[in-house]
C-alpha cells in the first residue's frame, strides 16, 4: 500500500481537506446490489465473503466522504449474519461514520435484504469498520471530528468510544488499565447487578 502510485497522485493535492467538524449525514452511504448466481454458496445463500466485501467498500465511501482523504481497512469488529440471504434478494447496505478520533474513524454498516416484489427488508447483518486516513506514502493523517446531530447519533458516538477500547484492548493495543471507558461502563453494570439483587424490603 505504502508506494502505490494511485494512493500518491489521489493525496498530493490535499486543498480539498479541511478538519471542521463533520455532520454524521455527510458521510452516510447507500448501496444496493441484486444476489445472482455467482454470488452464492453451496447453500444457494449470498457467500458471507461477498457480503463482507460489499460491506468494505460501503464503508470505505463513508470514511472517505467523511474525511475527503484515501482511507484503509484496519479493524473489522462485531460482525453478524444473522439471517440468511438468498439468490434474487436485493441487498441494501447504509453505512456512516459514527465517530472520529485521531487518524481513525468507526464506521457502522448495517445490511437488509429486501424482496424485489414486496419491497419488504428484513434485517440481516451489522459491522463496525475501523478504517484509517493516510498520506501518499500509507502513514496516518489527522482526520476532521464528527459533530452528532440527534439523540441516536449522540448515543452511536458515545458507544463508539467504548467499543474503540474493547478492539484496542483485545488487539493488544491499549494496556487495561487505559481502558477508562470501559471500567466505568463495568463499574455502572456491576452497581445495577447489585442493587437488582437487593432483596425488596
Ligand atoms: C478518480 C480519483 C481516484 C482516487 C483514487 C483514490 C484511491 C482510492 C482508494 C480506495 C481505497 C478503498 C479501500 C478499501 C478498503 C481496503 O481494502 S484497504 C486494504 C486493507 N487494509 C490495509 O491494507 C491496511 C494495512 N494497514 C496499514 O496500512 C496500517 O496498519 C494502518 C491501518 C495505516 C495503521 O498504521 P499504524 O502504523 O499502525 O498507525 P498507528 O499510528 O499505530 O495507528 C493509526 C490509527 O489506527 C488505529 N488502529 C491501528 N490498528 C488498529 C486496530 N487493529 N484496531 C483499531 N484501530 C487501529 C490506531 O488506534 C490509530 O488511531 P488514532 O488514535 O490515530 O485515531
Amino acid at each position: 500500500m505504502r508506494d502505490c502510485r494511485i494512493l500518491r497522485d489521489a493525496t498530493l493535492n490535499a486543498a480539498h481537506v479541511t478538519m471542521e467538524a463533520r455532520p454524521v449525514r455527510h458521510s452516510r452511504c447507500v448501496m444496493t446490489e441484486m444476489v445472482i448466481p455467482n454470488d452464492l454458496n453451496g447453500l444457494g445463500n449470498l457467500l458471507g465473503g461477498r457480503l463482507l466485501h460489499w460491506m468494505d467498500l460501503c464503508a470505505a465511501i463513508s470514511a472517505q466522504r467523511h474525511t475527503n482523504r484515501v482511507c484503509v481497512t484496519a479493524a473489522v469488529d462485531f460482525v453478524e449474519f444473522r439471517s440468511p440471504i438468498r439468490q434474487g434478494e436485493i441487498v441494501v447496505l447504509e453505512s456512516q461514520v459514527n465517530r472520529a478520533f485521531r487518524t481513525s474513524m468507526e464506521v457502522e454498516v448495517n445490511v437488509w435484504a429486501e424482496n424485489p416484489l414486496t419491497q419488504t427488508r428484513r434485517f440481516c447483518n451489522r459491522a463496525f469498520y475501523t478504517f484509517v486516513a493516510v498520506d501518499e506514502t500509507g502513514r496516518p493523517v489527522p482526520i476532521p471530528p464528527v459533530q452528532p446531530e440527534t439523540p441516536e447519533e449522540q448515543e452511536r458516538y458515545e458507544q463508539a468510544a467504548r467499543r474503540r477500547e474493547l478492539r484496542l484492548l483485545l488487539s493488544g493495543r491499549l494496556p487495561s488499565e487505559k481502558a477508562r471507558q470501559l471500567q466505568a461502563s463495568l463499574t455502572e453494570l456491576a452497581a445495577s447487578a447489585s442493587s437488582s439483587d437487593e432483596p425488596n424490603p
